[in-house]
């Protein structure tokens, strides 16, 4: 557990100190063994541990991680503009730009109700802006995900990349890259995580099987972390929040990780049905289980322990991440508490649901979903531990 302290508390110097310690320790970080070996105990992981004396996901990661914080202090971006995006014809035209964020607005009120309505607190120009990126990962998650998916082939990734270039060099394609390319004008963005997430992208074209949790960490950084990564330039820390920028970005990573591992063991049925399995087959194997316990789908003994495993895994992922949600300007920590507590809840449908995530789907209700903004609010207000010191949930 220290491990992970470590992971989410430490300013600079004491991260470059661990990452030492890491190299004399064949490469594997204290917060990847510690994290791991909190969930599943130490004797299942030792072997893959030694067998790997190359990178852990979890560093190459957080080199990543370290670029974004770097450049949201320096508040600039790596990519070059051509030209001064707020004079280009595109921009001039304050009607158009509004029509485009207008559009994006309309989006995400479409696709994520709950969450659109947790980014009314935030300042007019910071929701537009979170609205735009919203709307370049829905779109890019949908060229995988939705109707169009059986079509998407490895050169369609690259011209959505391509566009994505463009976009961030002031040449938009459409509505929504306008938008996208005025948000990333005016905040520190960087292009990185978008890369990385058509990077996700691509590796669920060619992959349907994670060997160990290392792989599949890579897989939840390039979906969702990077949105983590993508989303704090624009929402901001608390001028008098006095944690490391770093700290704030691996929570935002943490949130991202968390968010995508509950996605996983929410839709195991669903996924299993296409052929996939996200669950690491490693820590499958060693819980006695292989894809064929999967595909027939029998709620066993076997299977509830591994879940309870998995679940415990996801969950201090969101608890490393409430840490860092506090040191948020306090006008964006409202849609951020409030879709990390309706996210957390599908873990306890999971468990109401006698961990049957084979045929029937963990949800939160509606009501639920709407009683978490209130909640959301209150925690805003007083932070998670008085919050709950008055409210017991
Ligand atoms: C306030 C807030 C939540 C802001 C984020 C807004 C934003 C840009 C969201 C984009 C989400 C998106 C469409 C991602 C594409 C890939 C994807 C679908 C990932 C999965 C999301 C869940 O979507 P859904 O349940 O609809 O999944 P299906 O497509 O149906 O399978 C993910 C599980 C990941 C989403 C990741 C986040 C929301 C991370 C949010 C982290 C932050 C905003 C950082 C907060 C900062 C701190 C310091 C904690
Ligand atoms: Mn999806």
């Amino acid at each position: 557990m220290s491990g992970v302290l470590v992971w989410s508390c430490c300013g600079p110097k004491e991260i470059a100190n661990s990452l030492v310690g890491f190299t004399c320790n064949r490469g594997i970080t204290q917060k990847r063994f510690s994290r791991i070996n909190f969930a599943r105990g130490a004797s299942a992981f030792s072997s893959a541990v030694v067998a790997e004396p190359s990178r852990s996901s979890e560093e190459r990661v957080y080199e990543v991680v370290l670029k974004q914080a770097a450049l949201m202090k320096e508040k600039k971006r790596v990519t070059k503009i051509s030209h001064d995006l707020n004079k280009d014809v595109h921009y001039t035209n304050g009607d158009l730009l509004n029509a485009a964020y207008d559009r994006c607005d309309e989006v995400c009120a479409e696709y994520a109700k709950t969450f659109h309505l947790g980014t009314r607190l935030m300042t007019p120009e910071r929701r537009k802006a979170i609205w735009a990126i919203y709307v370049w990962c829905r779109r890019t998650d949908e060229l995988v995900d939705g109707p169009n998916a059986s079509h998407i082939t490895p050169g369609a990734l690259d011209r959505w990349e391509q566009r994505l270039t463009d976009a961030f060099e002031g040449r938009p394609y459409d509505m929504y890259d306008a938008a996208l390319s005025h948000t990333v004008s005016q905040y520190p963005v960087d292009i990185q995580p978008f890369k990385d997430m058509i990077e996700g992208m691509r590796m669920d074209l060619r992959k349907s099987r994670y060997n160990n949790f290392d792989e599949l960490y890579l897989y939840c950084y390039y979906v969702a972390g990077t949105v983590g990564l993508m989303s704090v330039p624009v929402m901001g820390m608390a001028p008098e929040s006095k944690a490391s920028t770093e700290s704030v970005y691996n929570g935002a990573l943490a949130l991202g990780i968390a968010n995508q591992l509950t996605n996983i063991l929410r839709d195991v049925g669903e996924d299993a049905r296409r052929g996939r399995v996200y669950l690491p087959q490693e820590e499958l194997a060693q819980a006695g289980l292989s894809d064929e316990d999967i595909f027939r789908g029998r709620v066993t003994e076997k299977w509830r322990k591994f879940m309870k495993g998995q679940i415990k895994r996801a969950r201090m992922f969101f608890d490393e991440a409430e840490k860092a949600v506090a040191e948020l300007n306090s006008a964006s920590r409202w849609p951020v508490w409030a879709s990390l507590l309706i996210y957390r809840q599908i873990l306890d449908a999971i468990e109401a649901n006698d961990y049957n995530n084979f045929t029937k789907r963990a949800y939160v209700g509606k009501t639920k979903k709407l009683l978490s903004l209130p909640a959301a609010y209150g925690v805003t207000l007083l932070g998670p531990q008085k919050f709950s010191n008055i409210v017991r949930w």
